[in-house]
């Protein structure tokens, strides 16, 4: 029996697809290659190149590969794109994920582990966030997840074998320790591959994306995850995964961090300094964000191994120092 991973080439699904192999799962990687590298596929996964909206070749691929459960990232995942381009999220997110789950149907997989997001929540009335946390998104991107969640629910109470699990994410960060994936968005827009970018002199400055934020030091509060914490947390959910879950798990370390910290613990890691330009807010984004894991910590036992900003932007740098191009093959 296989597990299937959409978006396995992309950022946190190749992170998610090393863990799976090690722990002795067989792997077929779905990806549309949009954004994904099929560098960041290993030899041991099988690979197919597709869309999830190709609902007839994806229901092909279940049943010939003989898939068990599924592991949905495939996603366009950048929250500042989805205010100004709302269309593809829909499109990607939400159509793509009822094709998913069309072709699981005619397959007969009916056990799913679905990439969530704290963008669900919106700007949340008090921290830290719990699942039961009030899910108003300010964003389309946190909107297209919310969509989704929406209709596992109804799938999970409609169809009697459908389970699903839902990870909330916060936000991610950080590259595999052994360095043999990592981060490679294009284009880059998360503030700790820019801060890096920086700091390899591949950018001039960072943007700092608004500083009159009601924060201590105005700029926005994130809770920054480690990639490979947020795997941990799917091998967790893919083992207590049965035809009867219907749940929804935070995952974050549940300490915030502000765009200002961010930038000077890059500094301290990477020993450069890192210019700042100070721009207006970025359409939405939230103030503050923190999560409280105890529902996933007393439920499913999971516990981040990386609790430091340091150790996690440290992490990232081994593998922008090490790879200035990416999975580009011209590195220098
Ligand atoms: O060059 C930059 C990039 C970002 N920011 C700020 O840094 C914070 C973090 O931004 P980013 O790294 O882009 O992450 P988020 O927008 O918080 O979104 C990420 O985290 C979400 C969960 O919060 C995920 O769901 C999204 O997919 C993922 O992109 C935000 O306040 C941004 O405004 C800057 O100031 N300058």
């Amino acid at each position: 029996m296989t597990i299937l991973v959409t978006g396995g080439a992309g950022y946190i699904g190749s992170h998610c697809v090393r863990q799976l192999i090690q722990s002795g799962k067989k792997v077929c990687v779905i990806d549309n290659l949009s954004r994904g590298h099929r560098a960041a596929v290993p030899a041991e996964a099988s690979f197919f190149q597709l869309d999830l909206l190709e609902t007839e070749p994806l229901t092909e691929i279940m049943k010939s590969q003989r898939i068990e459960k599924v592991i949905h990232f495939a996603a366009l995942a950048y929250v500042g794109e989805s205010v100004t381009d709302p269309l593809p999220y829909y499109t990607s997110n939400t159509a793509g994920t009822l094709s998913l789950l069309r072709a699981m149907r005619q397959a007969r997989v009916s056990q799913l582990v679905f990439s969530s997001s704290c963008a669900t929540y919106g700007i949340p009335d008090q921290l830290p966030i719990t699942e039961d946390s009030p899910q108003r998104p300010i964003n389309p991107y946190g909107w297209s997840k919310l969509f989704v969640e929406q209709i596992l629910k109804d799938c999970a109470s409609s169809y009697p074998n459908f389970g699903f699990i839902g990870l909330r994410y916060f936000n991610v960060a950080g590259c595999s320790k052994d360095g043999a994936v990592g981060e490679d968005h294009d284009p880059e827009t998360h503030l700790i591959p820019n801060c890096l970018r920086t700091a390899l002199g591949q950018q001039s400055h960072i943007t700092v994306l608004g500083n009159d934020y009601p924060t201590p030091d105005g700029t926005c509060i994130r809770d920054y995850i480690h990639v490979d914490d947020i795997c941990s947390a799917h091998l967790l959910a893919l083992n207590a995964l049965t035809t009867q879950s219907s749940r929804f798990y935070n995952v974050g370390l549940g300490q915030g961090f502000s765009v200002q910290e961010v930038i000077s613990t890059s500094e301290k890691v990477t020993g450069c300094p890192i210019p700042v330009d100070i721009q207006p807010r970025r359409p939405g984004d939230p103030p503050m964000l923190s999560a409280s894991h105890e529902r996933i910590s007393s439920e499913l036992g999971w516990s981040p191994k990386y609790r430091s900003l340091e150790e996690i932007i440290q992490t990232a740098w081994d593998w922008f120092r090490t790879h200035p191009a990416g999975y580009r093959t011209d590195d220098p």
